[in-house]
């Protein structure tokens, strides 16, 4: 399969033309483009949110080439954009994005895809029973968020079931925030103080929803804005039924702030595309330190492999649980998939 990853829109080889005017690789600009953002993709098809207000169905441009959409992406479009059903508009531009969420299809697959497009944070839902958490594959993402560049949120669902102090003890010392939530009490999730911190949390950002099946992500979803996942013909993924594929993502709108980009599909990260060193970037104050001591090309797993970054710990406590955090994320990443 070809790998496209490292492809660029430059490297498009322009079609010689009939017309007389001089050939150029710079395409007319598409000046009276509006801009929107992805928000589903659909076997080729693109639900796009514009800036004016409408929401348009349309497909990629040619001048596009082999650039991939994803949800979150924002692009322009040309064409009919007002929203009348049965219309398609084209999307003719992709502009550069703030962040890109990764995965590679498995470890050993170095040709990476991106999953999301502009997202500001990662939020893991893992249940705190039925299933129980797995730390691997909640470490597995945060390597994914955390090389993004993005921020994180651990949610701990059916707090009702079970106490959350082990969780809370592997991934705050990652500065990771930990919200527990307990939904199905009486008063359901608006009586939840968890849910209202939830709901806080996404104010003014973009978060993107990732977690096994059954942990009560639905539910989440639904309790933060209700009636969407139904209005574009999700159901439930645990009985099949509803119109979207396990692999479409989608970016909803909190009514009290905020957008969520749900991603049903997603339920581990192939990691080959991380680097140790660039994941590090999320601990500003141990990159530092890094990069002044540890060799070049660090994996930072152990002092036997010349890690240094126990010159940093001292005799510092905190410090010495945040680097075992740090090189349990990474030998998560060295481990390889699975549940
Ligand atoms: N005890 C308890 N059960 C919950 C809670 N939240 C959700 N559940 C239950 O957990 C089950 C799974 O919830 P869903 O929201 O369908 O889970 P999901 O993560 O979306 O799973 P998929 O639909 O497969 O993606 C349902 O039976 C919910 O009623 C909670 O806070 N406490």
């Amino acid at each position: 399969m070809t790998d496209w990853s490292g492809y660029d829109e430059s490297d498009a080889k322009v079609r010689p033309g009939r017309s007389s005017r001089p050939r150029s690789k710079i395409r007319p600009a598409h000046a009276d483009a509006v801009d929107g953002v992805v928000t589903i993709v659909d076997r080729g098809r693109y639900t796009v949110l514009t800036a004016a207000g409408p929401t348009v169905m349309a497909v990629k441009a040619r001048e596009l080439g082999r650039r991939g959409l994803v949800v979150g992406d924002r692009i322009g479009l040309v064409g009919d954009a007002s929203g009348t059903p049965d219309t398609l508009a084209r999307i003719v531009r992709r502009d550069e994005r703030a962040s890109a969420l990764r995965r590679t299809a498995d470890d050993s697959d170095p040709a990476e895809r991106v999953v999301v497009a502009n997202a500001d944070q990662l939020a893991i839902i893992a249940s705190l029973a039925d299933p129980e958490p797995n730390p691997r594959i909640i470490d597995r993402c945060l390597v994914a968020g955390f090389d993004a560049g993005m921020g994180a949120i651990l949610v701990l669902t059916k707090a009702d079931l079970m106490l959350a102090d082990h969780m809370r003890a592997l991934y705050q010392p990652l500065g990771v925030t930990v919200i527990e939530t307990s939904v199905m009490r009486e008063g359901g999730p608006e009586a939840d103080p968890g849910f209202q911190l939830l709901r806080s949390a996404l104010v003014g950002a973009r978060t993107v929803f990732v977690g096994p099946s059954g942990v009560g992500k639905s539910t989440l979803v639904n309790a933060l804005a209700p009636g969407t996942l139904r209005a574009v013909g999700r159901v439930n993924d645990v009985t099949g039924r509803g119109r979207h594929t396990s692999t479409s993502s989608l970016m909803l709108e909190v009514p009290s702030g905020g957008w969520i980009i749900d991603t049903p599909g997603i339920r581990s990260f192939g990691l080959a595309h991380v680097d140790a060193e660039h994941m590090m970037s999320a601990f500003p104050d141990v990159a530092a330190y890094e990069v002044e001591n540890c060799p070049r090309g660090c994996q930072h797993l152990s002092a036997a492999d010349g890690c240094e970054l126990d010159g940093w710990v001292g005799d510092n406590p905190d410090r010495a649980v945040k680097i075992d955090s740090i090189r349990r994320l990474l030998a998560s990443k060295a481990a390889g998939e699975g549940y």
